[in-house]
Order: structure tokens, then C-alpha cells, then sequence
């Protein structure tokens, strides 16, 4: 049987007076590869924050690994690559070797040594996303799909079971996503990571991946990409609360 590793149920949530969840029940299995697609505002950040156990429910239970999100210990098992990842300028004083070895801490913990082999495993971690070549450049100096691909492998490196994405496509050009999905592919089939792709934009969920959710204050569909495909323009539009198309 499918293992789950992140349930929800029915989850709701407010910052203050501002309602963002409402009673969603929604979960990611093992192997999964899920692009999780909302318009701005409609709650993917607040999600993830639940999931991280950054905020609590208000009503409702979040499991990890099949434990709730309160007593659940281990968060190296899962990677987190922010929006704001790949904005470094190109002054920034750190090379990717630097960069990606620092996300070792999430496994060793911050005061421990690093490992003898800490080298050897940065570059087993680069070459996962293509950029072995890049071990000794400064990470302000790559361009931002190379920089997004750089803080992956920093996830990576702390060899997590699930991969949260928030908006990594965002500073790729658009002949380049398609290998960051190749990319993506191979950690999701070869790799076995559970990959979770957020984003707001409906151009980004290719057919390379395996399920949709669609967020906005609840979840309105949750299943197979190819019945996310089936979907009309018009029930989208309904869920975004303005006018979206679908083109894959
Ligand atoms: N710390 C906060 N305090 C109060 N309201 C907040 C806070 N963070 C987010 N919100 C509000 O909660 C709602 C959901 O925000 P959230 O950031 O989760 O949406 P999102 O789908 O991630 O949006 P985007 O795609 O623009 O990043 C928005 O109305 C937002 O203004």
C-alpha cells in the first residue's frame, strides 16, 4: 500500500480576522509528483506553512509520515527550496560548493563536524541537478534557473524523502524549463523523492507531472494530471475567481 506522507484533515486556518483554509482534507503519498496550483492569495504559502509545522492548525490535524505535525521529529526528510532562493546578486561572497554544503547542517545539526567525505557528497548532489561543473563558481555569478537548480541540491544534500518547491520555475527561461523538468523527473523516478511543486501559475503544471491540487481557500480538485487536463477553461476560471487557460 502507498505509504502517505502528508495528510490533512479538514484543516482550517486564519491569520487573525483573515480567513485563508477552510476545512481542507488533501494528502500527498509516497512517489508522488504534485504540482500544487493556486491563484495569489488563495493559501499555498500558509499550507506549507502548516505542513512545515511553521503554524498550527486552528482546527483540524496535519500528519508527516504518519505522525502528527507536533510530535513529528524528523525534518530532514523533508527539503525546502523557497521562492526567494535564487535572488543573490552577483557580489554575493559564497561559491555553490559553499552553498550546497551548508544544507549538510539539516543533517548533521549546526555544531557537529561536517563529514570527511562532505566534498564527495556536495558533488553527488550536484551532479543529481547537472551543475557539477559549477562547484567552484560564486553562486551570484549563475543565472537564475542555475541558482534554483544550485539550492535544490542544497536540499538534496540533506537526502530528504519529500522535496517542496515553491515557485522554482519563476527565474527560468522558458527553453530551459523544460530540462528543469527532466531534471525534476529523474529525482522524482530514479531518486524516489516525493516532489511537490508549488505555483501559481497554470502554464507552469507540465505534462511531466504525476497529480494536481488546486487550492483557493479549499481544495477544489485533487487527482491525476490528465483529469486535471479534462477540466474546462470555465471551472477554472470559477476556482481562480478570474479568467485563467490551460494550454498543455
Ligand atoms: N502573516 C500574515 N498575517 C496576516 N495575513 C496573512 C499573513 N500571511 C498571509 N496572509 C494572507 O493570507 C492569504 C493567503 O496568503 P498566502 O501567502 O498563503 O497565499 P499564496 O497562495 O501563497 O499567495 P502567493 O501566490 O501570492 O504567494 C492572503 O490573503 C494573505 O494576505
Amino acid at each position: 500500500m502507498t505509504k502517505s506522507l502528508i495528510e490533512l484533515k479538514n484543516v482550517s486556518f486564519q491569520y487573525e480576522h483573515t480567513k485563508v483554509l477552510h476545512n481542507i482534507s488533501f494528502s500527498v503519498s509516497e512517489g508522488d509528483f504534485l504540482a500544487l496550483l493556486g491563484p495569489n492569495g488563495s493559501g499555498k504559502s500558509t499550507l506549507l506553512k502548516l505542513i512545515l509545522g511553521i503554524e498550527k492548525p486552528l482546527t483540524g490535524e496535519v500528519n508527516l509520515f504518519g505522525v502528527s505535525t507536533n510530535s513529528f521529529v524528523n525534518r530532514e526528510w523533508i527539503g525546502y527550496v523557497s521562492q526567494k532562493s535564487n535572488a543573490f546578486n552577483s557580489s554575493f561572497p559564497a561559491t555553490v560548493e559553499e552553498v550546497v554544503k551548508s544544507g549538510l547542517t539539516k543533517k548533521v545539526g549546526l555544531f557537529k563536524r561536517m563529514p570527511k567525505n562532505s566534498k564527495e557528497l556536495v558533488i553527488e548532489a550536484l551532479k543529481s541537478v547537472g551543475m557539477e561543473d559549477y562547484l567552484s563558481r560564486n553562486i551570484g555569478q549563475l543565472s537564475g534557473g542555475q541558482q534554483q537548480r544550485v539550492f535544490i541540491a542544497r536540499a538534496l544534500i540533506a537526502e530528504p524523502k519529500l522535496l517542496i518547491l515553491d515557485e522554482p520555475t519563476v527565474g527560468i527561461d522558458h527553453e530551459n524549463v523544460q530540462s528543469f523538468y527532466d531534471m525534476l523527473v529523474r529525482l522524482n523516478e530514479e531518486q524516489k523523492k516525493t516532489i511537490i511543486l508549488v505555483t501559481h501559475d497554470v502554464d507552469t503544471v507540465s505534462n511531466r507531472i504525476s497529480h494536481v491540487a488546486c487550492l483557493n481557500q479549499t481544495i477544489h480538485f485533487h487527482g491525476y494530471k490528465k483529469d486535471f487536463d479534462a477540466i474546462s477553461n470555465e471551472q477554472l476560471n470559477d476556482w481562480y475567481g478570474h479568467s485563467v487557460r490551460k494550454i498543455h
